[in-house]
């Protein structure tokens, strides 16, 4: 058969190269991920046989297996599983298809230290390739169930690999890691060794649920003295249908990184047995960071789903909500079919209980996360709060719930998050609304001009940035019977009483500013539909705002992102009658017949406000211009 040579995808061999000298301490783990992907191939043969009795594979005892050479230094690590065929050996193997892990490479290229290095490997697993930190080759042999050729893959971990197709492959797959001289300083370890192996195997691969048995040595001596005997080194016992008590937090945590692809520990553990006529078993976890992918549509989500320990698929969506799309983890259930597809499971009517009561173990946990570890909590909602928050839109049988484990920054934390609850407990009295602000960032928030009166008379407003919120506060429209307003729309009017100008003079000034608001309005109709004074500043001169039930150009933007039509709504542009230059153009206009340059000064007017709310001017190039005509004349 002929041998023919491929070079690595680029990221593929940058990954290689990071493998090869590695920045990664605990190089044991490589055994894990090898133990992972055979795990997986087990699984999926298990299940196309399943799904398919003619496919010609031996199911009957499906395992992993160890197998070292002390003397050609070599570890084996074999399976019977699903295999691969020659092209899925070059896409799955010389290929990095991962986004994440690209994604991976670049911050890894960012990172300055070895540290913060080795942190990013963490946080996302490089599967395969990590047997290069442990050897100066790595073969592999496989055979795709139902087919009759072989095909082994070889590399020095270099820039190339070859390929050749062989006859005698074994079903399944077989990865030979020629193994680098052990150099216990730098924790690579003599993975020869019979003890070794079973402590890396206990500690990381306990809970496979297939056999991982260790092939004694070739030539029939453990390095302590025992048997060839086949020995299986894994409890196999499905960690979710053991009682809590009975399990470590590490067995837990080394289950989440088998099926949450992470290399960090999660930051909850949540388990749920259910009884009575549907009876199913989940075991849940909510990891510590979030993904890279998380608002990325058609991400791949869910849990895994087994029935009766039989594992039947990967990233089952119609298990939670898609506001939960981060947790990870698997359900057991009892009395599902084996066939059972994702069309039929997105119907099932258990299926749908089952969500429901995964949903409120999901959101519970969460509450007492809050009350049990404020730290653990400010974590949780910084890395998944953005997401939770979408569930306030789409899911209203559960929007109390949500609502009570949300929280917001405010003007009155500082960096502490507020609960809505909270908030209004401690409103004074004569404030009615719960005040909020939406924005990109939490600097446009701060220094957003429709802030000014707020800040002024101490009234706390929640600082909304992320863009689900300005969603949500619409949909929520109000918490325990007070409403949830935009400090950025309607009339604003906080509280009359403080307001210590007469009804007189208020009407003095309206009546002064008539013909200036009325001839600004007509100048300004495109993106204009009324001007009038503001309460709500006191230090800018100009701001817009929306009506209660209008689009904010955030939202609109949105919904153009997403393609949809949606017309170019008009605001409200309010004017500070306190500033010098409100007040200057208003004498001005009273004085001047000739009110092209007012115009100018009405439109600049405008654009600030616009900027000053962090948008963008229509014609950035015709600002600038004007901007600049008016400071050389104060030269
Ligand atoms: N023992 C095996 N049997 C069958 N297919 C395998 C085996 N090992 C790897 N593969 C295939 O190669 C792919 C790439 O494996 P790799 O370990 O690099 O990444 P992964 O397992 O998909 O991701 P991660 O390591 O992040 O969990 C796997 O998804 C699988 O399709």
């Amino acid at each position: 058969m002929s041998t023919e040579t491929f070079e690595f995808q680029v990221e593929a061999r940058q990954l290689l190269q990071l493998m090869i000298h590695s920045v990664y301490s605990n190089k044991d783990v490589f055994l894990r991920e090898l133990v992972s992907n055979a795990s997986d191939a087990l699984d999926k043969l298990r299940l196309a046989k399943l799904r398919d009795d003619t496919l010609d594979a031996d199911v009957s005892d499906l395992h992993i297996e160890l197998e070292t050479d002390r003397e050609a230094r070599t570890l084996t690590v074999r399976d019977n599983g699903v295999g691969m065929s020659y092209d899925e050996v070059g896409e799955l193997i010389g290929t990095i298809a991962n986004s994440g892990t690209a994604q991976f490479l670049k911050e890894l290229k960012e990172a300055q230290d070895a540290a913060g290095a080795e942190g990013l490997i963490g946080q996302f697993g490089v599967g395969f390739y990590s047997g290069f930190m442990v050897a100066d080759e790595v073969t592999l042999v496989t055979r795709k169930a139902g087919e009759k050729q072989g095909t082994r893959w070889s590399s020095r971990g270099e820039g190339t690999y070859t390929l050749e197709r062989v006859d005698d492959a074994p079903q399944g797959t077989s990865v030979v890691l020629h193994l680098k001289p052990a150099d216990p300083d730098n924790q690579l370890h003599d993975y020869t060794s019979v003890w070794k192996l079973r402590e890396i195997v206990k500690r990381y691969s306990d809970f496979i649920t297939w056999p991982i048995r260790l092939v004694g040595e070739k030539d029939g001596e453990g390095d302590d003295g025992e048997a060839a005997e086949p020995e299986t080194l894994n409890s196999m016992k499905a960690l979710w249908a053991r009682p809590r008590d009975e399990v470590s937090e590490d067995e837990y945590h080394e289950l989440y990184k088998h099926i949450g692809h992470d290399w960090r520990e999660p930051l909850e553990t949540i388990q749920l047995h259910a009884e009575g006529t549907f009876e199913y078993q989940a075991l849940l976890f909510v990891p510590s960071h979030a993904p890279h992918d998380l608002f990325r549509q058609n991400t791949r989500h869910g849990l895994q789903l087994y029935v009766k320990r039989v594992f039947i698929m990967d990233d089952c969506e119609a298990l939670l909500p898609s506001y939960l799309r981060f947790v990870k983890g698997v359900v057991d259930a009892q009395d599902l079919s084996l066939n059972v597809s994702r069309e039929i499971l997105q119907q099932d009517r258990h299926i749908r209980m089952m969500q429901r009561r995964l949903t409120k173990k999901v959101l519970s946990s969460v509450k007492s996360m809050m009350t049990a570890d404020a730290e653990k909590y400010a974590t949780f909602w910084r890395e998944f709060g953005a997401v939770l928050k979408e569930g306030l839109v789409t899911d209203p049988d559960n929007r109390d719930a949500l609502l009570a484990v949300a929280s917001f920054a405010s003007t009155h934390e500082d960096g502490e998050a507020v609960t809505l609850k909270r908030y209004v407990e401690r409103m004074p009295e004569g404030q009615d609304d719960i005040y909020y602000i939406t924005g990109e960032s939490r600097e446009t928030v701060d220094n957003s001009p429709h802030m000014e009166a707020f800040r002024e008379r101490g009234i706390e407003v929640l600082l909304l940035t992320d863009p689900v919120d300005e969603v949500w506060t619409d949909a929520v429209g109000e918490f325990e019977g007070k409403r949830l307003r935009s400090v950025a729309k309607g009339e604003i009017d906080l509280d009359a009483r403080e307001d210590d100008r007469s009804e007189d003079e208020q009407k003095q000034q309206a009546e002064a500013y008539a013909g200036l608001l009325g001839w600004m309005r007509e100048r300004l109709d495109d993106d204009v539909k009324e001007v009038r004074l503001s309460t709500r500043l006191t230090r800018s001169p100009a701001c817009l705002v929306a009506d209660a039930d209008d689009l904010t150009p955030a939202l609109e933007n949105m919904y153009r992102a997403m393609g949809q039509e949606v017309p170019h709504s008009r605001r409200i542009l309010e004017l500070n009658p306190d500033h010098a230059l409100v007040k200057g153009l208003n004498e001005a206009y009273a004085e001047r017949e000739d009110r092209s340059e007012l115009a100018d000064t009405a439109e600049l007017l405008y654009t600030l406000a616009v900027v000053a709310e962090g948008g963008r001017p229509k014609d950035p190039a015709r600002f600038v211009r004007l901007t600049a005509d008016r400071l050389e004349r104060t030269l």
